[in-house]
């Protein structure tokens, strides 16, 4: 039986994925974790843990350092959420443009006055911008950046895109009309919005900040739905006072920036429609389900990608430091308790090597033994013995 402990809300669709080979939240030493947006930095882990994943796109709220030296494997589920944010983007930009918001107060307000009257005479106020013909430049073009830059496309807008790292994956979902720069000045330079859709690491921390407001046009309109802290909330007041932005949109609030008119701030509601939340806990459920009973590992975030088909009686995973001879002592425990090895892949990413071996039954007596010798070598993380059902 396996355990899997959920944080925040996980969507019930999501949790019918497990069988009853699953128990969700009966264990205080669960094999797997399916969490949200719960900060996990400051938090100890259970000894059984295995994995933990993360129902959405950002895992800023996971100690990747500290939980892979665990041989914790640790997901996201990629562009379960991109186009509930693609959508809260686009209505945001028309909402701004278009003065909704403060042309529904002002409607609201004059609900007893003679409205029609008013409304006629005052209507010019709320004048508006169109988005068609408009610049756009997209920082970040993975799930959610390219699907906003292709919306963006759609309404008419020109598009500049800049994302020094773009996978293969991404680039095909672009469409070719967006322009791709090769600085992130290039592309702020021209816009007449921005927006801003990268993972919050030490490299995006306060991407957005004086120098680079300073390359924007005056009257800016500037997005940040990916994560507190990618713009910098200091630099952002300071340009809304001298009208450098006219408007900074954020699913970040915090009271730097509230009670500005010029600022508008949703509660980190970017990925929360029901579709989204749905195919995240679903995808998030069977990334757990096929990662304990298999060991392969499909964009994993701290561990190599693995994906071999499971044909013998038992597969023995081991999470490693990434240093010479780990494959050459695996073998040689695996040999001297005379298990024959039948398939073995390994890979490496950055510090840490994931190595799967498939082999044929054994008893009880030597998979203690195997995985004492194993858990005995210098620089293992984690073994693994699964049972082929
Ligand atoms: N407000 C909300 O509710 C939501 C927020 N997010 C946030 O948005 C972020 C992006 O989400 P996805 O597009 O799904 O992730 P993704 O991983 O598909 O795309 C991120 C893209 O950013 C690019 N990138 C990385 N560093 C960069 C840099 N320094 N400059 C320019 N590009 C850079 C990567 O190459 C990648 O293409 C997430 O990490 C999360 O923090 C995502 C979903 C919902
Ligand atoms: O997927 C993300 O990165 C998000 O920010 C969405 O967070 P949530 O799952 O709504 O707490």
């Amino acid at each position: 039986m396996y355990q899997v402990k959920t944080f925040n809300a996980i969507a019930q669709k999501g949790l019918e994925e497990f069988d009853d080979e699953f128990q969700i939240n009966c264990s205080d030493d669960p094999d797997a974790y399916l969490i949200r947006s719960v900060n996990l930095l400051k938090s100890d882990f259970p000894k059984k843990l295995k994995t933990i994943v993360r129902a959405g796109a950002g895992i800023n709220n996971i100690p990747i350092e500290l939980v892979t030296k665990k041989g914790i494997a640790v997901f996201n589920t990629p562009g379960s959420n991109a186009n509930a944010v693609k959508e809260l983007i686009v209505a945001l930009m028309i909402d701004i443009s278009r003065n909704i918001f403060e042309a529904h107060d002002y409607s609201m307000e004059n609900t007893k006055a003679d409205v029609s009257q008013r409304t006629e005479k005052d209507k010019t106020k709320f004048n508006g911008k169109e988005l068609m013909g408009k610049k756009i430049a997209v920082i970040g073009l993975g799930n959610v950046g390219s699907l906003v830059a292709n919306a963006a496309l759609n309404l008419g807008m020109k598009v500049i895109g800049y994302d020094p790292y773009l996978s293969s994956d991404a680039a095909w979902r672009i469409n070719n009309k967006v322009k791709r720069v090769d600085t992130i000045y290039q592309a702020l330079s021209e816009a007449d919005i921005v927006t801003v859709h990268v993972p919050k690491n030490q490299e995006t921390t306060d991407l957005i900040s004086t120098e680079e407001i300073k390359k924007m046009k005056k009257g800016v309109i500037l997005f940040n739905y990916s994560r507190m802290g990618i713009v910098d909330n200091y630099s952002v007041v300071k340009a809304v006072d001298e009208k450098k932005i006219s408007h900074y949109c954020t699913d970040f609030g915090e009271p730097l920036i509230s009670n500005r008119k010029e600022v508008t701030i949703t509660p980190h509601i970017g990925g929360s429609t029901i579709e989204a939340e749905s195919k995240g806990a679903i995808q998030g459920a069977d990334t757990i389900i096929n990662y304990l009973k298999s060991g392969d590992t499909i964009h994993c975030a701290n561990l190599p990608n693995i994906q071999i088909p499971f044909e013998t009686a038992r597969r023995i995973t081991i999470i490693h430091q990434n240093i010479p001879n780990m494959v050459g002592q695996f073998s040689t425990k695996i040999a001297n308790l005379n298990i024959n090895i039948e398939n073995m892949s390994n890979a490496a990413k950055n510090l840490v090597a994931y190595t799967i071996i498939d082999v044929a039954a054994f008893n009880a007596t030597k998979q203690k033994k195997l995985l004492e010798s194993i858990n005995a070598i210098n620089g293992v993380y984690k073994v693994r013995i699964i049972k082929h059902q």
